[in-house]
């Protein structure tokens, strides 16, 4: 019987039948009397613009660049029936995902998703009750209030981290990466990392490469058809499922990462909180706030901290500046406290330039439509991936001068005391009702260790052996993927004078308080 059914005839008539029923479907769906937005001409009637998608580096450029060719803030593209708009413009982003954020704040949930593994991370979920509730206890635990329990276990890596760095390490990201990632294992499950090396952070970061090349538009287009779950693996086609299963393997083991009492995962589990208690599949959901937050918080972190260092290498003006702050402010015989935020305004505008100038996701994630929408006179399909494309809007010329220029002043009010707009106007954050949701955690950490570091460290451009400095080029220092990651591009830390150093040894003797690690 088995063999029948997976004889040759079946293996081609089915899903050839299949393929051509879905995409008379999606291509069916054109309704509107109303245009598409403008983008590049599809080059056949099935497979529409698949192969003309960008593809390699720096992908959003692309866009930028159609967007003035059209001469419009939405590129539109189709492959496969499945719909894909890029928004160049903050007006327009602001419009489709804040104003109508009641139809535009799905995702595409691909088989890719749901073979490997991904139907119960968050930021993957599609705007249904089940992300409602997802949501729910995420913002429970990590609104500005519920983050503040996070304090303590954020200090004491970012203090680890600048012990690490009086070295001996590889590359300075490797520090970089340690620390983000030993916050998020630390907070969820009371579990500490010691190098971004071990087991488990390895694994988050193999389960997010797989999802990678689907976070850019149009890559994820032949994984919609329904037909290929029926593809055994080995057959063309149907490859992806040997990608996901690996996919899968790691987030399961992440989700089973015993949690120790005083991890919020471990907290949730084992405390009788009434607020909990009220979701039906409690135990599934919580443990699923911990792998969703491994998976969504350590690269994304690290990256905008790799970027303040790059920062600070290429421009010693902002970095003596920010110093010159933190030494009248704080003096030099202490490490700054996150009480000391509201005194610190050029620090502030450093974070917020870090979060401008170099956006780790440059197009977001994906948000899906939920039903038809027109913009501009355009129309948007119901199911339409949109991309924000955050890169474009944060370099937008119209906004800021010089945008490829780190300069914090533009965050400066006119009397230079205080930042202009607050954590909701850092569009790397996303948007409408998908911002990223632990966005106060992630802005503690980033803000805390440009403080620590420029309290204690001073960055440098390496010199070659005649004295020369080496150049940095801000464009060989990243992968320009769907993540903006920097390399250990060279540069020199080294502490400000013999009290700093000291300052950083005798962190290891501070007792933090609140959320303890272990058991
Ligand atoms: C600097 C660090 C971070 C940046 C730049 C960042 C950026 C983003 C972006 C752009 C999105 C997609 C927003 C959208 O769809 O419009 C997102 C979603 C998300 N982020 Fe972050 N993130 C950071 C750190 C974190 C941390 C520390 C957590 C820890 C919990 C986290 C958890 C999430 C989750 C769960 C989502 C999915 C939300 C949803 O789909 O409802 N992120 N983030």
């Amino acid at each position: 019987m088995t063999g029948s059914l997976l004889s040759l005839p079946y293996l081609f008539v089915i899903p050839s039948l299949t393929f051509c029923i879905t995409v008379a479907y999606y291509l069916y769906q054109h309704t509107s009397p109303l245009p598409y937005p403008p983008g590049p001409k599809a080059r056949n009637f099935l497979t529409g613009n698949w192969g003309q998608f960008p593809a390699g580096e720096k992908v959003y450029l692309k866009y930028i660049e159609w967007g003035r060719q059209y001469g419009s803030d939405l590129i539109h593209m189709e492959a496969f029936g499945q719909h894909y708009v890029v928004i160049n413009s903050f007006k327009a982003a602001n419009e489709i995902l804040e104003k109508r954020a009641l139809i535009s704040s799905s995702r595409p949930f691909t088989l890719m998703d749901e073979f490997g593994g991904w139907g119960n991370v968050l930021g993957l979920l599609p705007y249904a009750d089940r992300w409602r509730n997802f949501r729910k206890l995420f913002h429970q635990n990590f609104r500005p209030n519920g983050a503040i329990k996070f304090r303590p276990v954020q200090l004491e890596k970012i203090h680890r981290f600048l012990r690490d760095l009086l070295g001996p390490y590889d590359g300075f990201m490797d520090c970089v990466v340690t620390m983000s990632e030993s916050i998020a294992f630390a907070t969820m499950y009371g579990y500490d990392i010691t190098s971004h090396q071990d087991h488990l952070p390895r694994s988050a970061r193999q389960a997010l490469g797989v999802v990678e090349q689907g976070m850019l538009p149009g890559f994820d287009a032949y994984i919609h058809l329904p037909f290929l779950r029926y593809l055994p693996s080995w057959f063309p086609g149907g490859g992806f499922k040997t990608l996901a299963k690996g996919s899968r393997t790691c987030i399961e083991e992440i989700k089973e990462v015993p949690s120790g009492k005083y991890s919020l995962v471990g907290e949730l589990l084992h405390t009788n909180n009434g607020e909990i208690n009220a979701f039906p599949d409690k135990v599934d959901i919580v443990k699923n706030m911990g792998v969703t937050t491994i998976l969504a918080s350590s690269d994304t972190t690290s990256s905008q901290i790799g970027t303040f260092i790059l920062a600070m290498a290429l421009y010693p003006d902002v970095q003596r500046k920010a110093q010159r702050e933190l030494d009248q402010v704080i003096g030099t015989n202490r490490l700054p406290s996150f009480e000391d935020r509201p005194s610190l305004p050029y620090i502030e505008a450093v974070y917020h330039e870090v979060m401008r100038w170099i956006p780790v996701i440059p197009f977001g994630l994906p948000h899906n439509t939920t039903e038809p929408d027109v913009y501009d006179g355009y129309y948007i399909p119901k199911g339409t991936s949109l991309f924000a494309n955050i890169w474009a809007m944060n370099h937008d010329e119209n906004v800021y001068e010089d945008p490829d220029k780190f300069i914090p002043e533009r965050h400066l009010g006119p009397n230079g005391t205080a930042v202009t707009g607050g954590i909701n106007s850092i569009l790397t954050y996303g948007f409408g009702r998908r911002v990223c949701v632990g966005r106060h955690v992630a802005d503690a950490t980033v803000w805390m260790t440009i403080a620590c570091l420029l309290t204690v460290y001073d960055i440098f451009q390496t010199k070659d052996r005649d004295g020369k400095e080496i150049e940095l080029d801000v464009n060989d220092c990243y992968h320009f993927g769907a993540f903006v990651f920097p390399k250990s591009f060279p540069c020199k830390i080294s502490p400000r004078s013999e009290s700093a150093e000291r300052m950083i040894r005798d962190t290891s003797t501070i007792e933090y308080e609140g959320l303890r690690v272990g058991n």
